[in-house]
């Protein structure tokens, strides 16, 4: 029986570049990426004997992220990415596909040339190009959301490993993760992110929930209302618990005041909702 190489990919991964662009007045914009490129193509003669001929080093790979935010600017993270996998696919005969995934941590502005970062939140975007095929997804990760009422959990299943007490009121927290897949590659990509998510954040803050299930449901329907462009979008929202803390001990009230924030395990909620034409 032979054995052969299967499917495989290569390039460098998280190259970390801040932009800064500076304006006459002396104001400066700041953008901070993390690039990372994987390359696929003519690729075999390296993993069998190590002829590296046809392998564009990923060393260049990096030094291309930074010439190409020098030259040309990061007008978004998706349209970077489109612009890094298109010279990379057209530049080199053996590489025929790249795949980019970029994550952009948003900077908050203090002053014309003072920043301070934006929570946790970061913006995602990941492009793949394969001959004339290309694909961009949007999306944001990190999008910490807590409703400290408005939230229930009760009427479900309950069988020998039940200890779950039913609940009419509880902190429903999450960090959402989203992605959404552009039915075109000129699309407004930042116009598209500032809309999902506000949409993302209105529906959670004024969804009264029954269920995180609910809730994620609400929060994809509110992008694609907002979003008319996008056809779907995926969602995967932990479910950061929140457990009382018993007081009565110290001889304090019951009053449901403080709480644990547990960090592990979390329910993890995932869902893709979508428009059915
Ligand atoms: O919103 C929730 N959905 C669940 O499926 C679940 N399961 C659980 O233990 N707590 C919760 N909360």
């Amino acid at each position: 029986m032979a054995i052969v190489l299967g499917p495989n990919r290569y390039g460098k991964a998280e190259t970390r570049v801040v932009r800064v662009t500076r304006a006459a007045d002396g104001t400066h914009a700041l953008t901070d990426l993390n690039v990372s490129v994987a390359l696929s193509g003519d690729l075999t003669d390296t993993h069998l004997t190590g002829d590296n001929a046809h392998v564009l080093p990923t060393d260049t790979q990096k030094n291309t992220v930074y010439a190409f935010a020098k030259q040309h600017g990061i007008a978004s993270p998706e349209a970077f990415g489109l612009l890094l996998a298109r010279h990379f696919t057209s530049s080199q005969e053996t590489i025929t596909g790249a795949r980019v995934d970029l994550e952009e941590y948003p900077w908050n502005r203090l002053g014309p040339h003072s920043f301070s970062r934006e929570g946790s939140l970061v913006r995602t975007a990941s492009v793949e190009v394969s001959g004339s095929a290309e694909t961009v997804f949007g999306g944001l990760t990190g999008l910490t959301l807590l409703n400290s009422t408005d939230s229930e959990f009760a009427g479900f299943i309950r069988d020998d490993y039940t200890t779950l007490a039913e609940t009419s009121d509880r902190i429903l927290a999450t960090a959402v993760d989203a992605r959404w897949r552009f039915p075109a590659v000129d699309a407004d990509f930042d116009a598209v992110f500032a809309a999902a998510r506000d949409a993302l954040i209105d529906a959670f803050t004024g969804t009264y929930s029954y269920s995180l299930q609910q809730t994620l449901f609400a929060m994809g329907k509110a992008v694609l209302e907002a979003c008319p462009d996008l056809s779907e979008v995926r969602l995967r929202l932990p479910n950061k618990h929140h457990f009382v803390v018993d007081c009565t001990p110290f001889g304090l009230d019951s009053a449901p005041e403080v709480f644990h924030a547990d960090d592990r395990p979390y329910g993890l909620i995932e869902g893709t909702v979508v428009r059915d034409d």
